[in-house]
């Protein structure tokens, strides 16, 4: 099958379905997701709580680190890029990451426009809090969506207004008669065509992880109760106490979401989690960049 079509990017996603993709900051932290089990590590510069306390311009990982990750692991890599910032993806595509992420973690570089995803062979993810923006990625070509939540405070409320928010909105849009989509995609600012396929197969027409906030197996657990397909973690593994320990009881979390008596197993022996942080008292919302 020919490399980077839109088939075979959203298929590459559907891969990771089930499982955990842990944000790593070098070989060492990829090297423990590996082994705890994650379907794919994400390489950045530093974790999103870290991120959030060094404030200034977070931008995609040196070449050295990502390198660094790329040798150590043979799981899929993905790494992150800034919202609009072409030459990060394309300097990212050059080195032969499996993943792009256009993330709100990093700062955008661009404050109107979304890089154009359909023009690269490598697939990317984007984020998104509700059905209008992850329709608007997936009609720049986005293969893969994740829930924004808020990256970096260890706090899951707003992983769960994101996802709960996508899911009801795609049962309204089984409920409603076909001569209502057309004003409705006009609503949310999506394209008709997508909100259409919508309907047709009752969820989004990409993967969607629910991402930013999972700080325990039991947040990763409701997350998949919500209906993700998966998760994404980074700060909730390596800014905890026993990171091998949480990593693996993510990934049996992500796995067992539905057998309480796992869960109460799995969630036993996992050392102190993140510490949390309010959302009312963050000066920086993450989940607010992106249009
Ligand atoms: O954009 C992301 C997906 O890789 C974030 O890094 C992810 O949301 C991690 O957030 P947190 O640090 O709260 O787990």
């Amino acid at each position: 099958m020919e490399k980077g079509t839109w088939l075979v990017k959203k298929g590459f996603a559907e891969m990771f379905k089930g499982g955990v993709i842990m944000d790593v900051t070098d070989a060492e932290q990829a090297k423990i997701a590996e082994e705890a089990g994650a379907v794919a590590v994400m390489a950045l510069e530093r974790v999103p709580a870290d991120i959030r306390k060094a404030g200034g311009v977070a931008r995609m990982a040196s070449i050295a680190k990502i390198k660094e990750i790329m040798d150590a692991v043979s799981i899929p890599v993905m790494a992150k890029v800034r919202i609009g910032h072409i030459a990060e993806a394309r300097i990212l595509e050059a080195l032969g990451v499996d993943f792009i992420d256009e993330s709100e973690v990093l700062t955008p570089a661009d404050d109107r426009f979304h890089i154009n995803k359909h023009e690269f062979k490598v697939p990317f993810v984007c984020g998104a809090r509700d059905l209008g923006e992850a329709l608007r990625r997936i009609a720049e070509g986005a293969a893969m969506i994740r829930t924004k939540g808020e990256a970096g405070t260890g706090n899951v409320v707003e992983a769960v207004k994101h996802m709960r928010r996508v899911m009801d909105e795609i049962r309204r849009v089984q409920t409603m008669a076909d001569e209502e989509l057309v004003s409705y995609a006009k609503e949310i600012g999506a394209p008709v065509e997508l909100v259409r396929e919508v309907k047709r197969l009752g969820r989004l027409p990409v993967v969607n992880f629910a991402a930013g906030g999972i700080a325990t197996p039991a947040d990763a657990a409701l997350m998949m109760m919500l209906g993700a397909d998966g998760v994404f973690v980074g700060s909730g593994i390596f800014k905890s106490k026993e990171p091998a320990k949480m990593a693996r009881a993510m990934v049996l979390a992500v796995t067992y979401w539905n057998d309480p008596e796992m869960l109460l197993k799995i969630s036993e022996d996992i050392g102190e989690p993140m510490p949390g942080l309010e959302i009312g008292t963050l000066e920086v919302h993450m989940q607010e960049r992106g249009w």
